[in-house]
């Protein structure tokens, strides 16, 4: 390592590592985590278990995002978005990075593992591993399927939590994979659209790029539809209520009514907006299957 890059790597800060972890992801997923873990049984689950499997899913999903940026340094330091990134910029070195996220994940695994349970221990980091060397090793540079196949790693968080409490693998929780593995494409390809060039400049195969911004985002459109009813299924197989079903509802009709505006306008000005109401949509749906647990309503059969 040259002088000015050592000196660039001990400025790191705090804050530099804490970027590393991808923060607002992590807490993303780990909201999806916790609605698992509560779905998993009527009523509070174990409080020990509960801390002991969110620090654990954390750590291993921060270790996962801290692999990402050592991966990606290159590329990263390429594009706009991503270009002052701790490590693409040299304030924290591979190596440090690279023992960091080792660091996280073995936290993780042994708070999993002897506090938890060895299937959770072993699914998350199954997951860790599709998200960093799956997914960011190799799909992301083969395929525009990359995101849509990668996207199980960042769909698991429900399964992980579920399986922490009950130590086996519900069809429930599989529903609950299937939403955030249906909703990922959208997320991802919103903003890809916004970031179209900045791919094309790195040589990253994402969908607007190989395939076009007007194929992309008819591919939208087709997702927020499959989204819709995919979100149908935890009410049809009577896992929620009413409550649930109304807000899914409305949730998935303002991503249609997004995914629409942004296919039917000649520019891209409201990829961005589509992207972020992303995010809202799925922290609201997870919120509300909790809401829908603690005060169903029940489900209307007609015999
Ligand atoms: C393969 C799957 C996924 C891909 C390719 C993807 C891609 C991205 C990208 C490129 C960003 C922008 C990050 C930035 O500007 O620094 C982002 C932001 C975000 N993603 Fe995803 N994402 C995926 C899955 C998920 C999942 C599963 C979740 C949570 C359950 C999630 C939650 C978020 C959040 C909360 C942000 C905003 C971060 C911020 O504002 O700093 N993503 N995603
Ligand atoms: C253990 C476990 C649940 C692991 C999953 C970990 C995880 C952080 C999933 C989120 C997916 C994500 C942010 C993808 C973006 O990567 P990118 O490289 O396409 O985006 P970037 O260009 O912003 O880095």
């Amino acid at each position: 390592m040259s002088t000015v890059t050592k000196a660039k790597a001990m400025s790191a800060s705090g804050r530099d590592y804490l970027e590393l972890t991808k923060p607002k992801v992590v807490a993303l997923l780990v909201l999806t985590a916790w609605v698992g873990m509560m779905l998993a049984q009527p009523g509070l689950p174990d409080l020990l278990k509960l801390f002991a499997a969110t620090a654990g899913i954390g750590l291993l999903s921060a270790a996962a995002a801290a692999v990402n940026h050592v991966v990606d340094q290159r590329i990263d330091a390429q594009m706009a978005r991503t270009y002052s990134r701790p490590v693409a910029k040299g304030r924290i070195s591979p190596l440090q990075a690279a023992s960091f996220a080792v660091a996280l994940a073995v936290t993780g695994f042994v708070i999993l593992y002897a506090l938890v349970n060895a299937l959770t221990a072993w699914l998350t980091l199954a997951s860790l591993f599709g998200y960093a060397v799956v997914y960011t090793m190799f799909l992301k540079r083969a395929t525009p399927q990359n995101i849509v196949i990668g996207g199980l790693a960042g769909a698991m968080p429900p399964l992980l939590g579920w399986t922490a409490m009950t130590g086996d693998i519900h069809g429930h929780a599989l529903l609950l994979v299937m939403i955030i593995f249906t909703w990922t494409p959208p997320h991802f390809w919103a903003l890809a659209i916004h970031r179209r060039d900045d791919y094309a400049k790195v040589n990253m195969p994402m969908l607007p790029v190989t395939h076009g911004i007007e194929f992309t985002k008819s591919v939208i459109c087709l997702y927020t539809v499959i989204l819709f009813l995919v979100c149908l299924m935890p009410y049809l197989v009577g896992m929620t209520g009413a409550i649930y079903l109304l807000g899914s509802a409305v949730l998935n009709l303002r991503f249609m009514q997004y995914a629409w505006k942004l296919k039917l306008q000649s520019d891209n000005s409201s990829a961005m907006a589509t992207f972020k109401f992303s995010i809202v949509h799925l922290m609201v749906l997870f919120l509300l299957l909790l809401v829908d647990h603690y005060f169903k309503v029940a489900p209307i059969y007609v015999s």
